[in-house]
């Protein structure tokens, strides 16, 4: 019997390489996005991710986010919206900024890149055989900074083959932010468990916390290239580089 009725899991630095992340489809974004925005300027879904780009760069300016140029959807020329929305992106990327806006466009370019068979989502060995095993078990939600759409993507396309079967759901951070521990209790009423018969898998210590504050089990994802942890949540918290020894 496990002791859980439903298992979170991270994206990045849990199932998949931080590298694939960072050195593949990041870099994808990077190098395509000017022409992606300048191809599929008409597409009614890129000027929707267009207008949250430019309602979160007007924020930022506001807030004094130096890099943050303003972009006036009616005042500028397309032209001009393309190149500010590309450096946009450009300097989000390079803070690595888990908002939104920023995500929703990249899931929606990813979808281009593994539909052409250009991208292959990259999954740890025992994450796949756990997912595998726990969804006969129990159930398994996925709760990324990375966008529905590009959960779906990276497990659909997966180098271990189409993992959605298996999959029970999917939050992104039009939930909240992982690291707010509302979030994990607005998950838990969502799927409709108590708190503590969640199991949070990540290998972000403070998301960690965030979801401990929450009542829910958790247990931080070690793996290669992943942030060092500290020395307390060596100490107070459960770690894994093997996701079979926690069924
Ligand atoms: C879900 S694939 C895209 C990965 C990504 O963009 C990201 O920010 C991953 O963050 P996570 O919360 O999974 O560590
Ligand atoms: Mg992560």
């Amino acid at each position: 019997m496990l002791g859980y009725d439903i298992v979170l899991l991270d994206v990045e630095g849990t199932t998949t390489p931080i590298s694939f992340v960072h050195e593949v489809l990041f870099p994808y974004i990077l190098d395509n996005v000017d022409q992606f925005l300048k191809a599929k300027w008409r597409d009614p879904v890129v000027q929707e991710h267009v207008r949250a780009i430019a309602d979160q760069t007007n924020k930022d300016a506001q807030a004094g986010i130096v890099h943050a140029t303003p972009i006036d959807l009616d005042a500028d020329t397309p032209e001009v919206i393309r190149q500010k929305v590309a450096a946009n992106v450009n300097w989000q990327m390079k803070a690595d900024r888990k908002i939104a806006a920023l995500k929703g466009l990249q899931g929606y370019m990813w979808r281009f890149g593994y539909a052409s068979g250009q991208l292959q989502g990259v999954m740890f060995d025992d994450a796949v055989e756990a997912i595998k095993r726990w969804s006969t078990d129990c159930k398994v939600f996925i709760y990324s900074s990375g966008s529905v759409e590009a959960q779906k993507l990276i497990f659909g396309y997966s180098d271990h083959g189409d993992l959605l079967p298996y999959i029970s759901g999917h939050y992104d951070t039009n939930i909240g932010s992982k690291q707010e521990s509302q979030s994990y209790t607005k998950i838990a009423e969502d799927i409709g468990v108590l708190p503590k018969r969640i199991l949070f898998i990540s290998d972000n210590e403070n998301e960690i916390y965030a979801a401990d504050q929450a009542g829910f089990q958790t247990v931080v994802s070690v793996r290669p290239g992943n942030p060092l942890l500290t020395e307390a949540t060596k100490k107070n918290y459960k770690l894994t580089s093997d996701f079979m020894e926690l069924l």
